[in-house]
């Protein structure tokens, strides 16, 4: 069975968040469960299409209103990511460097969309099935079905995956001229308040849709950024599918990123080796429960109570709690940590950046991994901190709630609040810290965690499951 993933991101070769580590992970092993799945994403001038080798599987020219784009499809050629992997390039459009933020994204990924879809559409391609991932494919369900171009593949099944329902990747219906020609009765399926929202049409258009874990399923109803009643009355049609993690990529026997690898049996020797880097990296002191914070710093994921709740548990706990914070987002934020940095610098520090490897260490080294998020399609930082052994923090939303158990409940292992609140947060950094001094409890609960499942064989087995509910023959 032939799937083609559609997505702006995939780890190792474009990666921002989680949606890249999605898209790298799950048609890897979809490809070990049997199925063909190849993943198709734009090109970017980056380190990975620098270094891989490439060829051009197809060429030819698309029409964004009456621009005519000369696009090539590009093949990896040893498919060393266990899948096939296809970047669509367009000089001057998608051959840059960054994924997102240039003031012609949405052109961007509009020609994306249908520089893919002329490909399988000229080169008598049928596909089993198409997967389109977040807003940036969005626009490939409706075009399927309703443009007289690609009449051919209209009974082509597509899955919808929503990674993040709070951005919809909308724009005005003035560039309804950039879309081929379409059935004008059935323009009300790409609308959404007034405007062409990809995700609302993703959602109405695709076969079915599906988002990143249960819990979110649910919460769309009522926080979607404008789209509740949608995902009410669609509700049907959606299907909650928890994440897997790569066990391979996040392992601690054997990550390439970490300076000193451990297992369950070594986690005690192993996480203090990797603990005291950091500590040594960031000069703080490796006696101190260490906490973090990992991630884009927005209001989403909860990143401005940070400085606050930081400030305050540090003065409640008198210092006995260090904090090490990665990452990068709202200028604000960003601000407001480094200032807190300069404030205490023997007991917070602050790496404002994107850093692979530095994240690996800390999964690795920290005790605890703060995610106060206020929305969390399914988070995967929890699970990986989870296989590095360090307690997630989590406030109870998403795939934050399906994933993490509290300590203080019938097998729990990590500490779970509810309100995205300075006040929840300094409470649970205070119970960590109370758990903390109890060396063998917390031995005992990192290798609970550590012996948990979060890798992909299961959620495959759930996507396959819902491929054959689409009646076609795997
Ligand atoms: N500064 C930095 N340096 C190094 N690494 C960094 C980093 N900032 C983030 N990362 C990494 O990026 C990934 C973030 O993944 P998440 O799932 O937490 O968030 P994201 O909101 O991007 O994804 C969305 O899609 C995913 C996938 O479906 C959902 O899990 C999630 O809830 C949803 O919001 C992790 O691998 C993390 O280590």
């Amino acid at each position: 069975m032939k799937i083609y993933h559609l997505s702006a991101e995939c780890y190792p070769v474009a990666k921002v968040g989680g949606l890249a580590d999605v898209v790298g992970a799950l048609p890897k092993y979809q490809n070990l469960a049997g199925l063909q799945a190849a993943v198709v994403m734009p090109f970017y001038d980056r380190k990975f299409t620098q270094e891989n080798e490439f060829e051009i599987v197809f060429a030819a020219a698309t029409l964004l209103g009456n621009r005519r784009l000369f696009f090539e499809i590009l093949k990896e050629k040893t498919n060393k990511l266990g899948f096939e992997l296809y970047l669509v390039k367009i000089p001057g459009l998608l051959d840059r460097e960054n994924i997102y933020s240039y003031p012609d994204e949405r052109d961007q990924f509009m020609a994306f969309q249908l520089a893919f879809l002329d490909w399988i559409s000229y080169s008598q391609q049928t596909p089993d099935l198409i997967h389109c991932h977040d807003h940036h494919a969005g626009l490939v369900p409706f075009l399927l079905y309703h443009s007289k171009l690609y009449t051919r593949l209209a009974n082509t099944p597509t899955v919808f995956t929503i990674h993040n329902g709070q951005y919809h990747g909308a724009f005005g219906w003035d560039r309804l001229s950039l879309l081929p020609e379409i059935d004008l009765t059935k323009t009300g399926l790409l609308d959404w308040a007034g405007g062409i929202n990809p995700l609302a049409s993703a959602v109405k258009c695709s076969w079915l849709y599906t988002t990143v874990s249960p819990t979110y399923l649910e919460e769309l109803t009522y926080n979607s950024n404008g789209l509740e009643y949608l995902f009410y009355i669609e509700r049907a049609k959606g299907h909650g599918i928890m994440n897997g993690i790569d066990t391979e990529v996040w392992n601690p026997q054997t990550d390439p990123m970490i300076p000193n690898k451990f297992s369950a049996k070594t986690l005690a020797k192993g996480k203090k080796a990797n603990k005291e880097a950091i500590c040594k990296r960031f000069e703080l002191d490796p006696e101190k429960p260490l906490f973090t914070f990992i991630g884009r710093l927005v209001v989403e994921k909860g990143a401005d109570l940070l400085p606050a709740a930081i400030e305050r548990s540090l003065l409640e706990n008198e210092g006995e709690v260090n904090f090490v914070i990665l990452g990068t987002g709202d200028k604000e934020n960003e601000l407001a940590l480094l200032q807190l940095k300069n404030k205490y610098p023997e007991h917070c520090n602050v790496f404002i950046g994107y850093d692979e490897s530095l994240a690996h260490l800390i999964y690795a080294g920290a005790d605890f991994l703060l995610m106060p998020s206020r929305v969390e399609p399914c988070g995967l930082n929890q699970l990986y901190a989870l296989r590095y052994g360090t307690m997630p923090i989590v406030r109870s939303t998403g795939g934050l709630r399906d994933s993490v158990i509290d300590f203080g409940d019938e097998g729990g292992y990590g500490i779970r609040f509810i309100q995205a609140s300075v006040q929840d947060i300094c409470h649970s950094v205070f119970r960590a810290k109370q758990l903390y001094k109890d060396t063998a409890k917390m031995q005992q609960l990192r290798k609970q965690m550590m012996a948990l499942d979060f890798s992909w064989t299961r959620s495959t087995q759930q996507y396959t499951e819902l491929y054959e509910s689409l009646k076609l023959t795997i």
